[in-house]
């Protein structure tokens, strides 16, 4: 299921964001008593550390992890758990140790491993299925950090991989894969800004194949489109969102057809696109 919210500016996208987290969080915690979230880096942490201290939720029922972390000190700027430790824990009722952080003073291909390890015991399995994953996309149309024409987009062994030649710094990262992301019960893009809104239209409209495009979410209905610019002077947000609730999940589970497929809240905003970019 798809649906498209457009919303006036920042403000409003991190009202809508926060109000998904909570409900999301919620139903994870009364369903299956734990609340798995995998946040990304890059201007979703601003999204978050305004949004998230104002979500109604049990904190201590959360395991937050990375879909993608850069391998430097904790506290360096380009530190995503470094930025996130700053911005966001002091602020919100979660205590550092339910953040499953990378191992420090390790190479990138080792921190993947111990980062794989780290998930498995958090999971009690093999299966990394997240409640929900935050996700950005760069103005190239990477998401995590999963970059265009990168090996990488063709990871399907490894679920935490490693990548030592980043086209954006810094160069060492560690990054879910998309067996990974298309597992998770749901995702939300968070997209804002002129930059990326021509990377919007080629990844909804023209389908091309880029990173973020490959998330998974439900294929639009013939003859309707991914999503509206708006036509009015550009500058209102657009979100896309596919979801499903918790029963129909799981009644989707007994249905091969459908048992793959992750829920997603594909966010997109189409802030500041230019009349001439628009798309229906
Ligand atoms: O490098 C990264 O970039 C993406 C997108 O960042 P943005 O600032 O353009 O939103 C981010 O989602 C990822 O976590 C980060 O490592």
């Amino acid at each position: 299921m798809s649906t498209i919210i457009k919303v006036a500016n920042e403000q409003e996208i991190i009202k809508k964001l926060s109000s998904y987290i909570e409900k999301i969080s919620n139903d994870a915690i009364l369903n299956r008593g734990k609340f798995f979230v995998g946040l990304s880096g890059g201007s979703v942490v601003k999204y978050l550390c305004e949004g998230l201290p104002q979500v109604d939720t049990a904190w201590d029922k959360w395991i937050v992890a990375f879909c993608d972390e850069r391998v430097v000190p904790e506290d360096s700027e380009d530190s995503t758990f470094g930025t996130y430790n700053k911005q966001l824990i002091p602020k919100i009722g979660l205590d550092r140790k339910q953040f499953v952080v990378i191992k420090q003073g390790i190479s990138a291909s080792e921190a993947a491993k111990d980062y794989t390890e780290k998930l498995a015991k958090v999971f009690e399995s093999d299966d990394f299925k997240f409640d929900l994953l935050l996700l950005g996309m760069g103005p190239d149309g990477h998401t995590c950090s999963l970059f265009p024409n990168h090996p990488l987009l063709k990871e399907t062994f490894l679920k935490v991989a490693p990548i030592t030649d980043s086209p954006k710094p810094p160069q060492e990262r560690i990054t879910l894969t998309y067996p990974v992301i298309n597992n998770a019960r749901n995702c939300i893009f968070a997209i804002s800004g002129a930059g990326k809104a021509d990377m919007v239209k080629r990844i909804l409209k023209d389908k091309e194949d880029l990173p973020a495009g490959k998330v998974n979410y439900s294929p639009k209905k013939p003859g309707k489109g991914p999503g509206r610019t708006n036509r009015r002077g550009g500058s209102e947000y657009v979100l896309r969102m596919s979801k499903l609730p918790e029963r129909k999940q799981k009644r989707l589970r007994h249905n091969r057809r459908h048992t793959n497929k992750p829920l997603i809240l594909r966010a997109v905003s189409a802030a500041m696109v230019p009349k001439r970019n628009s798309y229906s």
